[in-house]
């Protein structure tokens, strides 16, 4: 079964089995496949000779029915000859080929800019010459970095000695690695530049959370080149970081011409809060205040202004970047919408509709709105939050993860239809999310999914249906902290959900009662400890209508 394929030429016969091994221990390094422990005796290497092509051409061939590749993405790489070759790539070589790709796609040559990775594969390539493997590396072919990564692991793990020179290679690693470091914390795993990409790409998963695509990774590299520029000066000459940057000012430019997104200035700001004056000050959550304007024409706002926070200032552009691009997409009715930005100095404001009647949270746990004092009404905001986070999640591949579902995210508008707002904030700052909403799992194994968005809603139908904290005092002395999953979920599951419905509402008739249970089963599954059982957004969705379906026949 032919498996895999490499390029090679030209390679001296009596060198065959040096240039076996090293290439084979390089594709294991640079491929690890999964395979089973006994897999590479069964591999064998032919070197195919071509004429032209003076890097790599391998075929491997397994003669094994076995052998299977277990292949997480299927990438298509295309040599010199147009030749199209599937293999299969693991994140790192996945995310190199996302840069690659990110990069050809913006019409620039295939050099990839990296000054230093380009002088270690020339490192390499003097080498296996000096050692009469002779043969042009093509550096500047598409993977050459993964290929200066497999090269360097193939020739450390066969001993064949000398100094490559990889310093170079690593020490621009460590750079990167102790800029990053500096700011978002945490261990890269810098030493092979093959674990520094996943080791990046694990942060930033872990930061915007989905696969990763090409587009943040690009504006990733922007940020990290801007950060090797101050940390360790010179030009690592990589253009398409300094296309990110462009890339963002495009957006924003080009969502400055649609008339329903602007660009303020400070000044307009200023004016719209009454200089954010504490009488226009409508709340404060983890990232700043927030405080309502009136703009010029009229328009009611809600102004957030991010506290900016010189180390955190790449991650922040680049969140802000993120967020900015999703916003300006198409408008979901149950989603907050942005007005506009205003970017000055060290200023970064975001501009978003005014929710005329403020956050859920605040009318459960302390405005005791009697507009909320009805099954059906409680029912409502539920689904049309349900909506919005599953226009998040069903959005586009990679799905988004709203990170951060709360019930002081869930706002309502003037005519009380719920919104969730917020999206996009986690990426601005890091956060662990908010305490009683975040998902065990997370928690635990730090694996975020869409189902940690399920959990954070879980804890918003229990706040509905019981009108307690997601974490509350308790006890006759008030004195133990109960979880809301605690309180409501032994009596929802043993039926007995009636215990625990909100005595503000009032009992249900017989038609919200059969939709109040309804809920609460959704809402006890939302909070399984693991996320595979609990429901989609979707199934959310679904149950939500079909509760407020049947409340309505009321
Ligand atoms: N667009 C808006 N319209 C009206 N009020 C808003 C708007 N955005 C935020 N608020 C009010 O400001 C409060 C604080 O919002 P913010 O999003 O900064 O913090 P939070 O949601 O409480 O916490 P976190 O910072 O973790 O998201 C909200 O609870 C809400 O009352």
């Amino acid at each position: 079964m032919k498996c895999l394929y490499i390029i090679s030429t030209s390679l001296p016969h009596q060198i065959h089995a040096l240039t076996e091994k090293l290439l084979v221990s390089a594709i294991f390094s640079f491929y690890p496949l999964n395979l089973p422990k006994d897999s590479a005796k069964l591999i064998q290497c032919s070197l195919q000779l071509h004429s032209k092509i003076h890097f790599l051409l391998l075929s491997i061939y397994s003669f094994t029915e076995k052998f299977q590749y277990i292949s997480p993405h299927h990438i298509h790489f295309h040599t010199f000859l147009d030749t199209e070759i599937s293999i299969m790539a693991n994140s790192a070589s996945g995310f190199t080929w996302a840069v690659d790709s990110a990069i050809r796609s913006c019409g620039t040559t295939p050099n990839l800019g990296a000054s230093r990775v380009h002088s270690f594969t020339s490192a390499v390539e003097n080498a296996l010459s000096s050692i009469n493997i002779g043969g042009d590396l093509s550096a500047s072919h598409s993977f050459v970095h993964g290929f200066a990564s497999g090269v360097d692991r193939a020739i450390s793990s066969i001993v064949i000695g000398g100094d490559f020179e990889a310093t170079s290679v690593h020490g621009f690693t460590w750079e990167v690695d102790n800029a990053i470091r500096s700011t978002i914390g945490g261990y890269l795993g810098a030493d092979p530049v093959h674990g520094f990409h996943s080791g990046v790409d694990n942060a930033i998963r872990s930061t915007t959370g989905g696969y990763l695509g090409a587009d943040p990774v690009h504006g990733f590299d922007s940020v990290v080149d801007n950060e090797i520029h101050s940390v360790i000066g010179g030009d690592l000459e990589a253009p398409p970081m300094h296309g990110f940057a462009s890339g963002v000012d495009n957006v924003m430019s080009d969502a400055t011409g649609d008339k329903d997104f602007q660009l303020f200035t400070l000044a307009e700001l200023v004016k719209a809060t009454n200089n954010f004056s504490f009488d226009n000050m409508i709340g404060v959550g983890n990232f700043g205040g927030v405080h309502r304007g009136k703009l010029v024409d009229g328009r009611e706002v809600a102004i957030k202004r991010v506290e900016t926070d010189p180390k955190m200032k790449w991650l922040q552009e680049v969140g802000l970047a993120y967020l900015f691009t999703f916003l300006s997409g198409p408008h979901h009715e149950h989603f907050v919408g942005l007005v506009g930005f205003c970017k000055e100095k060290d200023e970064r404001l975001l501009v978003y509709e005014y929710m005329r009647n403020g956050s859920l949270y605040d009318h459960l746990h302390h405005k005791g709105s009697s507009v909320l004092n009805s099954w059906r009404m409680r029912i409502k905001i539920a689904l049309d939050a349900s909506r919005g986070i599953e226009y998040l999640h069903g959005y586009e591949f990679p799905h988004i993860i709203h990170r951060n579902i709360k019930s002081s995210n869930i706002l309502l508008d003037a005519t009380w239809t719920a919104r969730v707002a917020d999206f996009g904030w986690t990426f601005v700052k890091k956060t662990t999310g908010t305490a009683g909403y975040v998902d065990p799992e997370y928690h635990d194994l730090n694996v975020l999914t869409v189902k940690s968005d399920v959990y954070g809603f879980g804890i918003v139908l229990l706040e509905l249906l019981t009108g307690k904290r997601p974490i509350f005092n308790h006890g006759e002395d008030g004195g133990t902290l109960l979880s809301v999953v605690d309180f409501a979920g032994p009596d929802i599951l043993a039926r007995e959900w009636m215990k625990i419905l909100d005595p503000s509402v009032g009992p249900p008739n017989v038609n919200e009662a059969k939709a109040v249970e309804l809920m609460a089963y959704t809402a006890i599954k939302c909070v399984n400890l693991k996320g595979k059982d609990r429901p989609t957004m979707l199934d959310v969705v679904n149950n939500l209508s079909r509760a407020l379906a049947i409340c309505e026949k009321s």
